[in-house]
């Protein structure tokens, strides 16, 4: 495989539970290097997707590569992944070092234990037993099973549910070390500020197929900003294109929102109008997430 072929390359992929088609049509490519967000509403099918490209799960139809190989051919790929699943089935009398050196042994990639369980943040949790961690230990024990080695393509689903927030801080730092390594990552997240703030590119599942797909940026233009705040009823009419309802609250939707806040901000202050409780932000990934059916 050349350098510049993709690292996953999914094309018209198609899987079905009996009569129910889970997955439709499905093709993306994830490039070396890119931390790609697949994202998604509940029973999209991103799961089904992922089991497939790890290796997991056979497709009804289509073509799956990953490093140019079918994923079923284990050796060809598996060494050269690391997958945080939801719910990985540790043996819970093994202690969290012997967890992670299982693991490791079985990636068949090398590295120092301690190191890993360091970059998990479980070094005072060696010697523990899987059953004896909290929720959001044995999420970093997830984590840590899938960082061992460095491996070139690291899977990461939902891998902050249940952290706290300064153990989602250390677990993103590590994936930025991975990722100036060199690694490929593929995240699924229903936290969708984590994928605004860390994805290259998204791809957006809605019933089985991918709705939208770019970066954060391409998929957020084609959606108005929104101004909110309120008016006293004898305000005059303020100078941007607004709906104003009976309740005083007024909406912009704007494609230029610094231009219309300014605007807004100065005839405000001409006029010696209060703008109420007023909210302005940028189109979210939430709004395009909202707006998937509309279209
Ligand atoms: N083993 C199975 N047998 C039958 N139906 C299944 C099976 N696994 C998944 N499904 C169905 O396929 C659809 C896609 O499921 P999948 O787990 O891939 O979605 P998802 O996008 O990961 O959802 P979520 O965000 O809710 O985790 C869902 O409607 C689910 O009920």
């Amino acid at each position: 495989m050349s350098s510049t072929a993709p690292v996953i390359d999914v094309d018209g992929l198609r899987l079905s539970y009996g009569t129910f088609h889970a997955v439709r049509d499905l093709s993306f490519r994830v490039e070396r290097g890119e931390l790609y967000a697949l994202l998604g509403t509940n029973g999209a099918g991103k799961t089904s997707t992922l089991e497939i490209v790890e290796g997991h799960r056979a497709a009804d139809s289509g073509r799956v590569r990953v490093f140019g190989h079918d994923p079923r051919n284990r050796r060809a790929v598996r060494h050269r992944i690391g997958v945080m699943l939801q719910e990985s089935g540790f043996s819970p009398d093994l202690t969290v070092e012997e967890s992670v050196r299982l693991f490791g042994t079985l990636s068949r990639r090398s590295d120092s234990v301690p190191r890993v369980l360091g970059v998990a943040g479980l070094t005072h949790k060696a010697g523990t037993r899987a059953s004896q961690l909290s929720g959001g230990e044995k999420r970093r024990l997830d984590f840590a099973t899938a960082v061992y080695g460095t491996p070139e393509l690291v899977f990461l689903d939902e891998p902050t549910t249940g952290l706290d927030i300064r153990s989602r801080d250390a677990l993103w730092a590590a994936v930025d070390r991975l990722r100036e390594d060199g690694a490929t990552v593929v995240l699924t997240t229903h936290y969708l500020e984590e994928a605004q703030q860390r994805a290259d590119r998204i791809g957006l599942m809605h019933e089985g197929v991918l709705k939208r797909e770019g970066t954060v940026h391409e998929l957020t233009r084609t959606l108005p900003a929104v101004i909110r705040f309120t008016l006293a009823d004898t305000a005059p009419r303020p100078p941007v294109p607004a709906v104003r309802r009976d309740d005083g609250s007024v909406v912009v939707e704007t494609f230029d929102l610094e231009a219309d806040l300014y605007t807004l901000l100065g005839w405000a202050r001409a006029h010696a109008v209060e703008l109420r409780g007023l909210e302005a932000g940028p189109t979210g990934l939430d709004d395009v997430f909202r707006a998937l059916d509309d279209r």
